[in-house]
């Protein structure tokens, strides 16, 4: 592959740093990070695939157990020690591989591993590549809350190498374009309009459709982290449907919707809201919901969740203010709003006609 070949996108945060997007991109990833100890996390899967990758970058590698399972303080407190046991000190750096779990412990890890070590992201997964590995957002789950403890860091470079899409699994594959089609309702009426023309492309996995998809999420997500990296106002418009589907995945302990299928389910909810409070009309949430059926996204629950108990975790969201429940609603693709002070009744009513 020649450099000209792969497309650099900067990235203008507090710690600035470039994503570059390619094919079968080894040699190019080893000659940009030599030079200090580099250190690989990755997961089983990423693992079993692609072990003569990771090999060549280096032999220093923690595995993980693949799953949204993994990513917790115990997880966590195993990374410190192999890290500790590697002898990797202030100028070693950590090389995550892998899809999102990897991504978010690993640069916890990182980000406070002796206050704060290199850190790169491979993402592997179509939902890093798009999402996850932009943006410095680090994380673990606790308890019953998704994502409560972690981070804003940056990473030193992303390196999105879409060679790794042929080993990812489908339904992995089709999670992902809950997120693109997030970027689409909130902020890009063109992406959003393409996706629905495109949905045979999509799901036979066209190379070019992909790319493109990737490079378009990636500059949409790369906008608004530049706009408001800490997320104090704007930022917050990437958690479209993230309160609902955080009660999602916590209240199914992590085993029964990936990321993407509970951010697909919260998305209709995100709309539903925004009916309730006449800020849109049914037209929008059928276009949608047929949007992501024709991806093959779920887009309803398909198993019984209390509203009481959803509610009970999104008082826990971090986005909440002074008690007060925050959420991305809609008054139409491209023009998202934050709004609290929505009454209980609204809200549950909303969750309970998403199943
Ligand atoms: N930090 C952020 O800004 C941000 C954004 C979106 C999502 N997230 C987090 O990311 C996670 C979801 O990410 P995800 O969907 O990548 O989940 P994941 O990391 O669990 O990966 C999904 C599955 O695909 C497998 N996999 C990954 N790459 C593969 C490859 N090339 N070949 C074969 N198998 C492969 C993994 O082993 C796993 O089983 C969630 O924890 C979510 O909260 C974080
Ligand atoms: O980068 C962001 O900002 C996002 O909100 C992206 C989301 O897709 C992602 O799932 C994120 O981890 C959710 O953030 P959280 O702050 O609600 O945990
Ligand atoms: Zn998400």
């Amino acid at each position: 592959m020649h450099e000209t070949d792969i497309k650099q996108i900067d990235v203008k945060t507090t710690s600035p740093y470039s994503v570059f997007v390619g094919e079968c991109m080894l040699d190019f990833i080893k000659e940009r990070i030599k030079g200090k100890k580099n250190l690989i996390l990755t997961d089983s899967n990423v693992f079993s695939f692609h072990e003569k990758y990771l090999n060549n970058i280096s032999k220093d590698i923690f595995v993980l157990k693949a799953g949204e399972e993994s990513k917790n303080y115990r997880e966590l407190l195993r990374i410190y020690d192999f890290l500790i046991d590697r002898g990797a000190d202030r100028y070693s750096r950590l090389v995550c591989v892998g899809g999102g779990v990897v991504g978010d412990i690993g640069g916890f890890a990182a980000s406070t591993y002796m206050r704060g070590i290199g850190l790169v992201h491979v993402p592997t997964s179509l939902l890093a590549m798009v999402d996850s590995s932009i943006g410095g957002k680090t994380a673990i789950n606790y308890g019953n809350l998704k994502n409560i403890i972690g981070s804003f860091y940056q990473p030193e470079a992303v390196f999105v190498d879409v060679s790794f899409l042929k080993t990812l699994p489908d339904r992995e594959y089709i999670s992902a374009f809950a997120e693109i089609v997030k970027y689409g309702i909130i902020r890009d009426k063109e992406l959003f309009e393409f996706l629905g023309a495109n949905i045979k492309a999509i799901r036979d996995r066209n190379d070019k459709v992909i790319r493109l998809l990737i490079e378009k999420s990636i500059k949409n997500k790369v906008e608004v982290v530049e706009a408001d990296e800490k997320e104090k106002g704007l930022r917050t418009i990437l958690n479209f449907g993230h309160t609902f589907a955080h009660a999602i995945e916590s209240l199914t302990e992590y085993k029964v919707y990936l990321h993407g299928e509970a951010v697909a389910i919260g998305m209709i909810m995100a709309l539903g809201l925004s009916k309730r409070l006449e800020l849109i009309d049914d037209s929008l949430i059928n276009q949608v919901r047929s949007l992501l059926e024709g991806m093959g996204l779920p887009y309803r629950l398909d198993m019984d969740i209390k509203a009481e108990e959803a509610y009970e975790i999104m008082l826990k969201d971090k986005k909440n203010k002074e008690s007060a429940l925050r959420f991305i609603l809609t008054r139409g693709v491209g023009n998202s709003i934050i709004s609290s002070g929505i009454a209980k009744e609204v809200i549950m009513d909303a969750i309970n006609e998403g199943k």
